[in-house]
């Protein structure tokens, strides 16, 4: 079974608005959406999408929390959450006509208990399993959580890790793979990363820690998979840009569904870049019609260590 851990789900409230956002005026939106939303989630909804079954773990609080449960409920998604006191945090994201303004809401308080009640859950895990742990954490929690909670999971079990800064530096642990974006690399080496040799020369730091593959998503600029053997390099399909919030977890949870249906790193990658970009194309996350219409388009070049 795939378990994908969100420590901070958010109700993402989705916006679209005819014009850019403007600060201190009104903006009226001509269409919104909201949904259970937080990485993991996120993962949990494309995997689904992709007929791989996934079981959502996390905590949630309040009638947020109800909602979450329901939205998933609804789309046939397993989840085993731990209930907290207060409310879930709701995210706004503004679509303009080509800039996207987030606002990020505030996550209830994780005590101690709620944390162990969590972690058993956690070090139940099988052999095979695979624990997808994604996304920012409460302030409530270590900032080494995500390590310690891969330190109590059984050798066989795969980790792939999604956060960025010091939280994705700190807590590598021999995961199957990270995907930082661009931005989030810069931001890691405060420096500008230009050319290809030069992210990929950054990227290796993640395997010389331990870590089998790196995904470098870098938006409508495509994205690299690096491992000790090849980097590969992928093109983005042609389509309209409508929103791009979930497209990283599209790309992670489209890794791990080849993975799992035992496809190469090569088409597993496709698959990955196809369900980012499926996802940037369209008003929710990527659906599998069009995942399969992209994967057909994606050129990938191949160079060897
Ligand atoms: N503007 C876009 N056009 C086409 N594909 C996109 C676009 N933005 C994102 N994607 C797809 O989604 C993947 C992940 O997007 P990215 O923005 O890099 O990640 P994140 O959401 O983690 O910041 C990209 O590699 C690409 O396949
Ligand atoms: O666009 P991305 O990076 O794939 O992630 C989108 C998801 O991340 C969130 O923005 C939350 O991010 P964090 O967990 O990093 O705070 C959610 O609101 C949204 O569902």
């Amino acid at each position: 079974m795939i378990y994908t851990l969100t420590l901070n789900p958010a109700l993402d409230y989705d916006m679209y608005l005819k014009d850019d956002l403007q600060a201190e005026h009104l903006n009226l939106a001509h269409e919104v959406n909201y949904r259970a939303g937080g990485k993991g989630i996120n993962v949990s909804k494309v995997l689904k999408n992709l007929d791989v079954e996934s079981t959502a773990i996390g905590f949630v609080a309040g009638f947020v929390g109800d909602f979450i449960i329901r939205d998933l409920q609804k789309d046939n998604i397993k989840s085993e959450f731990v209930e907290l006191e207060g409310n879930t945090r709701i995210n706004v994201k503004v679509n303009g006509n080509d800039k996207e303004t987030e606002l990020t809401g505030v996550s209830p308080e994780i005590t101690s208990e709620k944390l162990q009640e969590l972690t058993s859950k956690i070090s139940d895990l099988k052999d095979e399993d695979i624990l997808v742990l994604s996304g920012s954490i409460p302030a409530s929690v270590s900032s080494k959580i995500y390590k310690e909670l891969s330190e109590n999971v059984k050798a066989n079990v795969e980790i792939v890790l999604d956060t960025r800064g010091n939280l994705l530096q700190d807590n590598i642990h021999n995961n199957l793979f990270v995907k930082p974006n661009i931005h989030e690399l810069r931001e890691m080496f405060n420096e500008k990363l230009e050319t290809k040799a030069e992210i990929v020369e950054k990227c290796k730091f993640f395997l010389d820690k331990g870590v089998k593959n790196v995904i470098l998503s870098r938006g409508g600029e495509g994205a690299l998979l690096l491992n000790k053997d090849f980097v590969l390099e992928a093109s983005v399909p042609k389509g309209q840009l409508i929103n791009s919030i979930g497209a990283g977890d599209s790309m992670v949870a489209g890794f791990i569904a080849g993975f799992v249906k035992g496809l190469s790193p090569e088409d597993s990658f496709r698959l990955a870049v196809a369900s980012g970009s499926a996802t940037a194309y369209s008003y929710g996350l990527a659906e599998k019609d069009l995942v399969n219409k992209l994967y057909s388009e994606i050129e990938i070049t191949k160079e060897t260590f």
